[in-house]
């Protein structure tokens, strides 16, 4: 079996993958804050025979963990935010400062997609971008949707937006704070994505596919106007594409990976920002 770890400041997901079936066999969460131990919502390490780390925790949770793992496990491998890699070339002026899972996330909707639009909505809403020759632009970082609902202290932050709200309520003005709150912080993640989206692709001058992931991708993505794709896997594909273990993973193929839609035209992506522009 094959772990694959993405941790997050908040949530560290794990997956299992069959190496030979390439089946991803089991999934779970744990707090990142609280330690690895057997117990809790942890995989069982004695079938792992190799782990692929994503980590933008501190470096000492990052420590910690690979130390734990390489007890039991063979293969370690961490993946690191780096000047070049795929075809892609990091467009951060100190490359290593791009947290790594903007970087897996660049990457692997550049091997799925080619140029690209990757959004990842987690405790932070990430927007980056990536050209078809393999440029990467850099990006955008605000506040995701529970963090900008915590930053306003109005006792509201328990009540979360429920995933399966329709985009249409959630732009209505709200009757009561929660309503307020979640509808409010809604309408501002969603407007970035849409203005950051068109905007980019308007100076570039190319209309560029959009993929999304993160817990919030759903709903959020439920809010965007231009075709897009949710992938959840998307930082584990990167996983795959940088250390290649089974013989579906050397051909390029990374777990569920979705079909990506064709980017509306451009002409219409600049009507749109011309449109909202006079709002
Ligand atoms: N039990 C939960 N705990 C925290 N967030 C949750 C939970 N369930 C859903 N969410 C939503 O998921 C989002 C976090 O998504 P995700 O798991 O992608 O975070 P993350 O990418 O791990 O963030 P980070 O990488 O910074 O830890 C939150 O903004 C929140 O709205
Ligand atoms: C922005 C987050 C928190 C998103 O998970 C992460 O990618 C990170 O810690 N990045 C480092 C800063 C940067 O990417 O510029
Ligand atoms: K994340």
């Amino acid at each position: 079996m094959i772990l694959d770890l993405d941790i997050g400041n908040t949530l560290s997901k794990w997956r299992l993958k069959d190496a030979d079936s390439s089946e991803i066999r089991s999934r779970g969460a744990v707090w990142t804050r609280e330690q690895w131990k057997p117990g809790a919502d942890i995989p069982d390490l004695d079938v792992v025979e190799a782990v692929r780390i994503s980590s933008v925790a501190r470096a000492a949770v990052l420590e910690q963990t690979v130390s734990l793992l390489h007890r039991s496990v063979p293969q370690v491998h961490v993946a690191r935010s780096t000047p070049e890699a795929l075809g892609v070339v990091n467009g951060y002026v100190e490359p290593h400062r791009l947290g790594v899972d903007r970087w897996m996330g660049v990457l692997a909707g550049y091997q799925l997609a080619g140029g690209c639009c990757a959004v990842d909505c987690g405790s932070a809403i990430t927007v980056d971008f990536v050209l078809p020759g393999g440029r990467h632009l850099g990006g955008y970082i605000l506040p995701g949707l529970r963090l900008m609902k915590e930053s306003l202290k109005l006792g509201t932050r328990n009540v979360a937006i429920d995933p399966d709200s329709e985009a249409e309520e959630l732009l209505l003005p709200g009757t009561r704070t929660v309503e307020a709150v979640n509808h409010g912080i809604y309408l501002a993640a969603v407007s970035a994505v849409n203005r950051i989206y068109s905007e980019v692709c308007d100076r570039e001058g190319v209309a560029l596919p959009m993929l999304l992931t993160g817990g919030d991708a759903r709903v959020v993505a439920r809010g965007v106007q231009s075709p897009h794709a949710v992938w959840p896997d998307m930082v584990y594909g990167g996983l795959e594409a940088c250390f290649p273990l089974t013989a579906a993973e050397r051909n390029g193929r990374m777990s569920g990976a979705p079909r990506v839609p064709a980017p509306a035209g451009l002409e219409k992506i600049r009507a749109g920002l011309a449109f909202s522009m006079l709002l």
